[in-house]
């Protein structure tokens, strides 16, 4: 795939950049060597003023910036711009509690002294340059949840972002240098997939981040292990969305529609399986299907735009297949099911979709759909919404919605998922731990959890 921007509201090739050569490659894993040896000396209280202002800068771009990442993947604007603002919130927030969650661990003294010492103590060492390979649904925030806790604890950065986002990750590069970083903190590597290997099999490289593909993940995560390096992975998802009859049903189909079409629907942690009980089935369908019908399709840069083109022609085929699939095989269509209308050839556009009567043998059951279209099941009881919540390859998130603290308690002990969201919809938060279980991929990301996965976690003993 060329590194290029290419605006999917119309499918016009706007910039092309020649991947980087063997020797700026090589230029940039030294210097990231280099850097390191002296960034990882240097004070939480100096990196926290430098991320800072990494925030600040940030918040000051946010229209331009805003507006970059829409032309390059086509989320709504204004969701760009929110992306932008949250990625500033979360590097204050490491800038802030990168100290404490990182401080020394005192054991319990009876401990201390069973082991014969007089003083033991648990430090949170950095690792060094960290690959990070990442995806272009958030471009920005995909990359700076990695950035500010790697770059907080001491660690150095080196991003081979996706293709078809290169401004916004030359972008990424300039904010830290902008910052004060020092040269060599944060790089972005605009190289290929087939570059990857080697750079991951270089000793400079000590560990890697991935959100992305399933096949992606394993390709890196088997380069690691044959190399004996630690790798967080962030896959795929769908999450199930489970409404029970105690929930509010108008509250929760109307959550159920951003949950969904959020980022075009192309978020791993959308709600993407919906599974209702019978009793408030059809309310729940009727609420939710009206709410997807009534979304404004259009132009992304537009102001009012709910839901913009998906972000590649590739795309919108994948999930026009998974779509003609589950109808071939018997699903009733709700609403969408094609192309909107009024676009011509022109952009990757696809109509919200409901899609209802799914069985197992069909694609979308066990597929992740990464685009508007949701798929709607009805289940007669509490076990049978928890088996078909589990009954996915993915345990990203999860949704549940009811008001009765039992089925919370059975949910919360028995859905197979990295969270479980109650009477609301998975956001990712800088304070709390992301990552999920099965194929959705493992580590965490975000938080103490996060900020800890690529640290030296080294024990420190004084004899008596
Ligand atoms: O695509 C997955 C990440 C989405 C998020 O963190 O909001």
């Amino acid at each position: 795939m060329p590194i290029a921007t290419v605006n999917p509201a119309n499918g016009e090739t706007l910039m092309t950049y020649d991947a980087l050569g063997a020797e700026e490659i090589e230029r940039k894993l030294a210097t990231a060597e280099d850097t390191f040896r002296t960034y990882r000396t240097t004070s939480f209280a100096e990196r926290a003023r430098l991320m800072h202002r990494a925030a600040d800068l940030l918040d000051a771009d946010q229209d331009a910036i805003g507006r970059v990442m829409t032309t390059e993947m086509g989320k709504p604007v204004k969701q760009a711009r929110a992306e932008a603002a949250k990625c500033a919130k979360s590097m204050r927030w490491y800038a802030d509690h990168a100290a404490g969650l990182l401080a020394d661990e005192l054991p319990a003294d009876s401990d201390v002294k069973d082991s014969g010492a007089s003083r033991v103590l648990v430090r949170y060492r950095p690792l060094g340059p960290v690959l990070a390979v990442m995806p272009w649904n958030f471009p920005l925030w995909q990359v700076i949840r990695f950035a500010a806790p790697a770059l907080m604890a001491g660690n150095v950065g080196l991003l081979k972002h996706a293709s078809n986002v290169p401004q916004t990750a030359l972008y990424l590069e300039d904010l830290f240098r902008r910052a004060g970083f020092p040269e060599g903190c944060f790089q972005t590597l605009l190289i290929g997939s087939g570059a990857v290997e080697d750079i991951l099999r270089d000793p400079r490289v000590r560990a890697a981040t991935l959100t992305g593909s399933e096949p992606a993940g394993r390709a890196v995560a088997s380069v690691a292990g044959d190399e004996i390096k630690k790798t967080v992975l962030e896959l795929g998802g769908s999450d199930p969305y489970v409404v029970m009859p105690s929930a509010d049903v108008d509250r929760a189909a109307r959550t159920a529609v951003t949950a969904r079409v959020q980022n075009n629907g192309q978020s791993c942690i959308a709600a993407k399986r919906f599974i209702v009980h019978t009793d408030v089935f059809d309310a729940f369908a009727e609420g939710f299907t009206a709410g997807m019908a009534a979304l404004k399709v259009g132009d992304p840069l537009d102001e009012d735009t709910d839901v913009g083109p998906l972000s590649s022609e590739q795309g919108r085929r994948d999930l026009e297949e998974l779509v003609d699939d589950a109808v071939e095989n018997g699903a009733s269509v709700l609403c969408g099911g094609e192309r909107p209308e009024g676009f011509g050839e022109r952009g990757w556009y696809y109509a919200p979709t409901v899609l209802a009567d799914i069985t197992p043998e069909m694609r979308v059951h066990q597929e992740e759909t990464f685009g508007p279209v949701a798929t709607l099941y009805r289940a007669a009881d509490l076990d049978e919404a928890v088996t078909l919540a589990n009954d996915s390859p993915f345990g990203l998130s999860s949704n549940v919605w009811t008001r009765d603290e039992s089925e919370i308690d059975r949910f919360v002990r028995d859905l197979e998922a990295g969270a479980v969201y109650v009477n609301g919809m998975t956001a990712s938060h800088a304070a709390f731990p992301f990552g999920g279980v099965k194929r959705s991929g493992y580590g965490r990301e975000l938080a103490e959890h996060g900020i800890r996965e690529f640290c030296n976690i080294t024990t420190v003993w004084h004899g008596a």
